[in-house]
């Protein structure tokens, strides 16, 4: 059945990492309940919606502030990089995300990550999913050389190096971003780019504006409304 194409069609595809492909958020969530509740604060939902996208030493920064936690910025981050080691050798994956990708990769659609994680954590935390990794032509971590300091989401450098990695590189109006997060969000529109949001339930509404689309999951995302190939029927039911 032929979907009516509502949206711009595009020919490469950007994944958020962190709550969008890897089922990570919550997790974060504790791991910074646990290290601040000793000093008798709390990371509140709310917080949560400004740090969430934020590579890790400039949320390390705002959080200290913040919370008035008696650490440096540095230590705060050994402490919580050592905690989340500890918690990510069985990241699950997100609902949709690897019938999407295979799909995609299927029909050859270029594919890239770009997450503010660093490199080190993304890869321990992707390794569950390595037979994925064919599927991705590239992936731009937070600790990327070519990253400028202070330059993370919601700014739209990831995303726009992201893009110049492809050979040949496409314009930004022809990449598709997925992204969870409200930084996220506001990093794909301002690198030019379509962007599908797929928000915690918690994330409210005024902070998904400008999202082209917004879905409960990844598992209802429809190809075809982006010019991209549909999925046919077996295809979500293929074996072996
Ligand atoms: O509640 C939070 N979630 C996530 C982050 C930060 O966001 C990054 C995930 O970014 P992305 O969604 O771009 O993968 C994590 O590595 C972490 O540094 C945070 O500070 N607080
Ligand atoms: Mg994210």
């Amino acid at each position: 059945m032929a979907s009516r194409a509502c949206y711009k069609p595009v020919t490469h595809i950007i994944f958020d990492s962190d709550g969008t492909v890897l089922d990570t958020e919550n997790m974060y969530s504790d791991v910074i309940n646990e290290i601040v509740a000793p000093f008798g604060k709390s990371y509140t939902y709310e917080m949560k919606l400004r740090y969430m996208g934020m590579p890790a030493l400039q949320s390390a920064r705002q959080l200290v502030e913040e919370l008035q936690l008696p650490l440096t910025p540095v230590e705060y981050l050994k402490i919580f990089d050592s905690v989340v080691f500890g918690r990510i050798n069985n990241v699950q994956l997100l609902p949709g995300v690897k019938d999407l990708m295979l799909h995609l990769h299927d029909h050859r659609i270029p594919m890239a990550i770009a997450t503010s994680s660093v490199q080190a954590a993304f890869h321990t935390k992707s390794q569950p999913h390595r037979d994925l990794f064919p599927a991705l032509h590239h992936v731009v971590c937070g600790d990327d050389p070519e990253l400028r300091p202070g330059r993370g989401k919601p700014h739209p450098d990831i995303f726009l190096l992201a893009a110049s990695r492809f050979h040949p590189a496409p314009d930004p109006g022809q990449c598709l971003v997925f992204e969870d997060s409200p930084n996220g969000l506001q990093a794909g529109i301002a690198a030019g780019m379509q962007v599908v949001m797929i928000p915690d339930p918690r994330v409210p509404s005024e902070q998904r504006t400008g999202a082209t689309q917004v879905l409960d999951s990844m598992a209802d995302f429809e190809p075809q409304l982006f010019g991209l190939p549909h999925y046919d029927t077996c295809s979500k039911f293929e074996f072996g």
